[in-house]
C-alpha cells in the first residue's frame, strides 16, 4: 500500500467517524428519551453477544461515604506490589498509616495478572465531570477506580476465589507495611480532626527484638511460639468459644527486662501499644470506654499494676467502714456525713478491682478481637488472685536476674563475642549473685572508644564483685539492726514487767492500807 492510499484510507475514517458523531448527537438532540434508553439497553445487549468480557469497577469513594473505600485501597496495595514492576508509568504517593511510599499504576495504565492460569486485566481510569464550572478547590472532582476485566467464563473463579485473594493480599501488605503506634489514654476526651478519642499517640519505634532480649533461649521460644500460635488462631478462638485475646503476666525484679519485653513482643507479631495509665482513669465507665476505643491487633499495657490500683485496699476499707459502723451512734452526725461523703468521692475517682476485671474479661473485652493484654509487677505476691488467674492472665511469665545464658545472649550482642576464656569465671559469679540484665548490660557496654571486650569483661566481673561485697555488707547491716531491734524490743518487755510488778505492789499496799482502815473502823 502507498503512502497516498493510507492517507486517503485515514482522511475517510475520520469523515466516517466525523458522520457517526454528528448522526449520534442528532439522535441524542431529537429522539425521545425512552427511547433512546430502550436502544442503549439493547446496543448493550448486543455488545454482550459479541463482547465476551465482564468488567467490574472499583471507586475510591463509594456512595456518599467519606471514607475511602477499602476495597479500593486494598486492590491498591495489591497491585502496587504486583505492578510496580511491569506497569511502566507509575505514581508514587505516601498513604496514611504507611511507612514507605506506595508505588501505584499511573491513572489510565493497564496491566494483565494471572491467577491459576487465567489471564485478568486490570485499569486505573479516572472520570472528569463534563461541568463547565472552575472550582476554587482544584479537580476535586474527578473520580479514581479501577477497572477489572476478564472472560466471561471465568466468572465463577473471579468473582469467588480471585478477589478475595486480591483483598486478603492487599490487607496483608498494608498490616505489614502500616506505621505501628504507642498510644496512651488522655484525661477525658479529646478531638482528632472529625474523631472523638480518649487515647493519643505517637509512632512506635523501639529497636528491642526476642534477638536482643537475654533470657534463657528455651524460655524464649515458648513465648515466640505463644505469640505466633495466638496470632494465627482466630478461627480455633471462634471454634471453642472464647474472645480472642490473650493475657500475660510479667513480674520480676526492676531491670529485668519486663518493658523491654513488651516492645519485642510488638516488634514480632507488628501490634500496635496501648499504655495504659490507670491512675489516670476516673472510673470504671472510662476505663470501658477507653477499652472500646482500642483497635484490634493490639496490646493493651499496664505497668506496675500493683502500685498503679489499690488492690488490696478494697478490702482493708471495707473493715474500717465496719469499724466506723460499730462506734457509729457516738460520732457527731455531720462529720459522719462528711466522712460518708469524701469516701464515696475517692471511690469515684478511682478504679476498682472489679472494674479492671471486667475490662480484661468482661463482655467487652471481646470488641474488637486479637488483642494482647499485659501486666506487669515488681511483686506478684501483692496482687489478688482474682486479677491473675488463668483466663485473665493466660500465661505467668518470670523475668529475673541474669542467668549465664542470658549473659551470653548480651555479650553477643554488646561485644559480639560468642566465647571469651573469662566466660567460666562469669559463670560462677553468677550463679552466686543476684545481678539484674540491667546491670550486666549497663557493664558491658563500652564507654569510650579506647575500652574493648576484655576491659568490658573485666568490667563485669568488678562490678558483679562489688555487689557481691555490697550484699554483703548489707546483709550485715540487716542482722545489725535486727540484733538491735531484738534487744530493744527484750529491754522494752523488761520494762513493761517491772512496771506491772510496781503497779500490783502499788495495789497491794493500797488494799492492806484499806484493811487496816477497815479494821481501824471495825475495831
Ligand atoms: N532481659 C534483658 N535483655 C536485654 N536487655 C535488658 C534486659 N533486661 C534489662 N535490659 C536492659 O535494661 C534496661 C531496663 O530494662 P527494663 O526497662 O525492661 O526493665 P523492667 O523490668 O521493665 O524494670 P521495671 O520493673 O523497673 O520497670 C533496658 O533498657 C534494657 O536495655
Ligand atoms: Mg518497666
Amino acid at each position: 500500500m502507498t503512502k497516498m492510499a493510507v492517507g486517503e484510507m485515514l482522511t475517510q475514517l475520520g469523515s466516517t467517524m466525523a458522520g457517526l458523531m454528528f448522526i449520534w448527537a442528532m439522535f441524542k438532540q431529537y429522539f425521545p428519551f425512552d427511547l433512546q434508553n430502550h436502544i442503549e439497553q439493547y446496543a448493550h445487549k448486543l455488545i454482550g453477544l459479541v463482547y465476551p468480557y465482564i468488567q467490574i469497577t472499583f471507586h475510591e469513594y463509594s456512595g456518599d461515604g467519606f471514607e475511602r473505600s477499602k476495597a479500593y485501597a486494598a486492590i491498591e496495595r495489591y497491585l502496587s506490589s504486583n505492578s510496580s514492576s511491569r506497569a511502566k508509568r507509575l505514581k508514587a504517593d505516601m498513604v496514611r498509616d504507611s511507612k514507605s511510599l506506595i508505588l501505584s499504576m499511573d491513572d489510565h495504565e493497564e496491566i494483565t495478572d494471572e491467577f491459576r492460569g487465567i489471564k485478568l486485566k486490570w485499569a486505573s481510569r479516572k472520570t472528569t465531570p463534563n461541568r463547565q464550572v472552575i472550582s476554587f478547590y482544584g479537580d476535586n472532582d474527578e473520580k479514581l477506580y479501577y477497572k477489572l476485566t476478564f472472560h466471561r467464563r471465568h466468572r465463577e473463579i473471579v468473582t469467588g476465589t480471585y478477589l478475595n485473594h486480591v483483598m486478603e493480599e492487599g490487607k496483608a501488605i498494608g498490616v505489614k507495611s502500616r506505621q505501628r503506634k504507642i498510644f496512651t489514654n488522655n484525661r477525658g476526651e479529646q478531638w482528632v480532626g472529625s474523631r472523638r478519642t480518649m487515647w493519643s499517640h505517637v509512632v512506635f519505634e523501639h529497636p528491642a527484638t526476642f534477638d536482643t532480649l537475654a533470657m534463657e533461649p528455651k524460655k524464649k521460644q515458648e513465648i515466640i511460639n505463644d505469640l505466633i500460635t495466638f496470632t494465627k488462631s482466630k478461627d480455633y478462638y471462634k471454634k471453642i468459644g472464647k474472645a480472642w485475646k490473650r493475657g500475660y503476666l510479667l513480674f520480676g525484679p526492676p531491670g529485668t527486662g519486663k518493658s523491654t519485653m513488651i516492645a519485642a513482643m510488638a516488634n514480632l507479631i507488628e501490634y500496635d501499644i496501648y499504655d495504659l495509665e490507670l491512675t489516670a482513669v476516673k472510673d470504671n465507665s472510662e476505663l470501658r470506654k477507653l477499652l472500646i476505643d482500642t483497635s484490634g491487633k493490639s496490646i493493651i499495657v499496664i505497668e506496675d499494676i500493683d502500685c498503679s490500683l489499690d488492690l488490696t485496699g478494697q478490702r482493708k476499707k471495707k473493715e474500717k467502714e465496719k469499724g466506723e459502723k460499730k462506734d457509729g451512734d457516738k460520732a457527731n452526725p455531720i462529720e459522719e456525713e462528711k466522712k460518708k461523703k469524701d469516701a464515696e468521692d475517692s471511690k469515684d475517682s478511682k478504679v476498682t478491682l472489679s472494674g479492671l476485671l471486667n475490662f480484661i474479661d468482661g463482655l467487652w473485652s471481646a470488641c474488637g478481637g486479637e488483642k494482647i493484654i499485659v501486666f506487669t509487677t515488681n511483686y506478684v505476691e501483692k496482687l489478688d488472685p482474682a486479677l491473675i488467674r488463668r483466663g485473665r492472665m493466660d500465661k505467668h511469665i518470670e523475668m529475673s536476674y541474669c542467668s549465664f545464658e542470658a549473659f551470653k545472649v548480651l555479650a553477643r550482642n554488646y561485644l559480639d563475642l560468642e566465647s571469651h576464656d573469662s566466660f567460666e569465671t562469669i559463670r560462677g559469679l553468677l550463679e552466686e549473685n543476684k545481678i539484674t540484665p540491667a546491670d550486666v548490660a549497663e557493664n558491658l557496654m563500652p564507654k569510650s572508644s579506647e575500652e574493648d571486650a576484655d576491659t568490658c569483661l573485666k568490667n563485669l566481673m568488678e562490678a558483679i564483685e562489688r555487689l557481691k561485697e555490697e550484699a554483703r555488707l548489707k546483709a550485715e547491716e540487716e542482722e545489725k539492726a535486727k540484733a538491735e531491734e531484738e534487744e530493744e524490743r527484750l529491754k522494752a518487755e523488761k520494762e513493761k514487767e517491772k512496771e506491772q510488778k510496781s503497779a500490783e505492789e502499788e495495789k497491794e499496799k493500797k488494799t492492806s492500807v484499806a484493811e487496816v482502815k477497815e479494821n481501824g473502823v471495825i475495831t
